[in-house]
């Protein structure tokens, strides 16, 4: 960590907090290649520090931690932790690979979490932070301390607690608004308070971590900016517990658009966020809204004649960031179904996946040209949708082969099913069902035997217009574990079987990893 006497005082920290506060949103759930993936997307695009998971919090949490710190070079890799010695010793054995590496130690300070969660008294708290602090610069020289609540804490108290964390050792103090409780003016006001008062208060980066239960997460982190915070928690899409966090994306493009007022800058390349946001969609089933700010699918729509007639004469009548600027642009490369490998390998270039393995680019490509033989137009979310679909898949042990449906008012709707299992194409199976998707399910079922409950059923349109491709996104949960599968395609029924044959095989993954993971390489 670049200590605060040689860091840029205008440069904002970004710290992204998508795989650990993100994946704490109900119904969200990573698994590793999943994290690792968006690991790599958010290091690509110049986000300062990771936060990868809570490692003691499950075996799980552990490798995600370790490995993103295996992974990633450029971005500081965090890992959290409660203020007792297990937790710290913990992230820190599963940071032992990172390249640069943080512990973030948290404790609450107001008085509703110390007395009724904690059950400690504030010298208790005081105690801890300076003991488990301390604790935690013997593994690492770059140390986060969080007071949990601290927008509902007493600010004499709080002061004595963050001059204590810094004294102990804390390069970075967090002052979450964890229950989303603070309004704008208000946090701003208790980050001055602390930085005039806290004697050591320029001895450490002052960081903001807002949740959106009143809608005004964004709104916090940036005044939080103006009072001198200079690191920002958040996720891609706003994801997090509860309401949510701030979104990665709102923060840096109001930083960026409104440089002439805030004077600040952030290190990210915001080209990159189209792809993070869709990525993090993609993985998690949690779509955007289309109203959503800078990523929503109508954040650069221009829907009225008034508009269109001034965006024609001009486009900052109405934009006041570029689509171009979060990533959005007009395609170099029109793909059709006269597009060969070459075109198409190129087209991967430009959306940012060349890194796919060369089998799942075979699978992809097949199944591009499969598409464009059934769909006239074929745009860069068709070919974005089945490279999703397809990564990540090349461990599947069970395979979807081919799908034949009856539907229709004349029933009975039936389905019938063509898997492959551990590479042997399995005899065709007939299910009935009421309604299409229900026997498709019930087929499923039939081929696969299995006792995962079905949670959330979700399509979403690729694109506009009734050839369409259906992403969709199946949720199971066996014994308190769940996943998400997704699937595309032209066919609502095939993306639906693919999506839930994905998220079988996710099950199947995690149901192997019940015994502990490995403490050491
Ligand atoms: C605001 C946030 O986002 S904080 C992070 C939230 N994330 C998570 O909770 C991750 C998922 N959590 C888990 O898997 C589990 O809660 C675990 C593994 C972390 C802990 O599990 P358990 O040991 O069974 O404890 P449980 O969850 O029941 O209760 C939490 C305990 O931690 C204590 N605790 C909470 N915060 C802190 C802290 N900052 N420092 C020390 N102790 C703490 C609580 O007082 C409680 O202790 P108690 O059992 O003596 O009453
Ligand atoms: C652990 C802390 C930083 C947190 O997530 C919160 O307070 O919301």
């Amino acid at each position: 960590m670049t200590s605060t006497a040689t860091r840029d005082p205008n440069q904002v920290i970004i710290f992204d907090t998508t795989l650990r506060d993100g994946e704490q949103a109900p119904g969200c759930s990573m698994n590793l290649e999943e994290k690792l993936r968006i690991a790599t997307v958010l290091e690509e695009m110049g986000v300062d520090v990771i936060e990868a998971g809570f490692p003691i919090a499950s075996n799980g949490d552990f490798e995600a931690v370790r490995e993103v710190g295996r992974l990633v070079k450029n971005s500081i890799v965090a890992g959290l932790a409660r203020t007792n010695r297990a937790d710290i010793e913990r992230a820190a054995e599963a940071l032992q690979f990172a390249e640069r590496r943080r512990i973030h130690t948290f404790i609450s300070t107001s008085p509703v979490h110390m007395r009724h969660m904690l059950k400690m008294t504030e010298e208790e708290v005081l105690a801890r932070t300076v003991e488990y602090v301390s604790l935690a610069r013997n593994h690492t020289d770059d140390v986060e301390w969080s007071a949990q609540d601290a927008s509902r804490s007493d600010i004499d108290f709080l002061c004595r607690c963050v001059e204590a964390a810094i004294k102990a050792g804390a390069t970075t103090i967090n002052i979450p608004d964890t229950v989303g409780y603070a309004m704008p003016q208000e946090y701003a006001a208790l980050f001055r308070t602390l930085i005039e008062r806290v004697p050591n208060s320029d001895k450490a980066v002052f960081s903001a971590h807002c949740h959106n239960d009143l809608g005004v997460a964004v709104a916090n982190s940036l005044a939080a900016i103006g009072a001198g915070a200079r690191q920002i928690e958040c996720t891609i899409n706003g994801l997090g517990e509860r309401a949510g966090n701030a979104s990665m994306e709102e923060v840096v493009m109001a930083i960026r658009t409104r440089h002439d007022l805030m004077k600040v800058h952030t290190g990210i390349k915001t080209e990159n966020i189209t792809r993070a946001s869709r990525l993090v969609s993609t993985i998690t089933g949690f779509q955007v809204q289309p109203n959503k700010a800078i990523v929503g699918a109508n954040a650069f729509a221009h829907e009225s004649g008034i508009h269109q007639d001034g965006m024609l004469k001009h486009a900052e009548t109405y934009e006041i960031m570029t689509p171009e600027s979060v990533g959005l642009h007009r395609s170099s490369l029109v793909m059709g179904k006269h597009s060969g490998r070459a075109a198409f390998r190129a087209k991967l270039k430009e959306l940012g996946y060349e890194d796919m393995g060369e089998n799942a680019i075979n699978d992809a490509f097949g199944r591009f040209k499969d598409l464009a033989d059934r769909k006239k137009d074929i745009y860069d979310e068709d070919v974005i949708a089945i490279l999703d679909d397809e990564a990540g898949r090349q461990h599947d042990r069970i395979r979807f082969l081919a799908l034949h449906v009856v539907a229709g008012s004349r029933g009975p709707q039936h389905a019938v099913l063509e898997l492959e299992v551990d590479g042997k194409p399995i005899p065709p199976v007939v299910a009935f069902g009421n309604g299409p998707v229900d026997a498709v399910f019930n087929a499923l079922k039939l081929a696969f035997p299995h006792e995962a409950r079905l949670q959330l059923y979700q399509v979403h349109a690729v694109t506009a217009g009734t050839d369409a491709q259906a992403e969709v996104t199946v949720r199971l949960e066996e014994q308190g574990k769940t996943v998400n599968g997704q699937g595309a395609d032209a066919d609502t029924l095939v993306a639906s079987a693919r999506a839930y044959v994905h998220a079988l095989n996710k099950l199947l993954t995690k149901r192997l990893k019940t015994a502990p993971v490995a403490l050491s390489a």
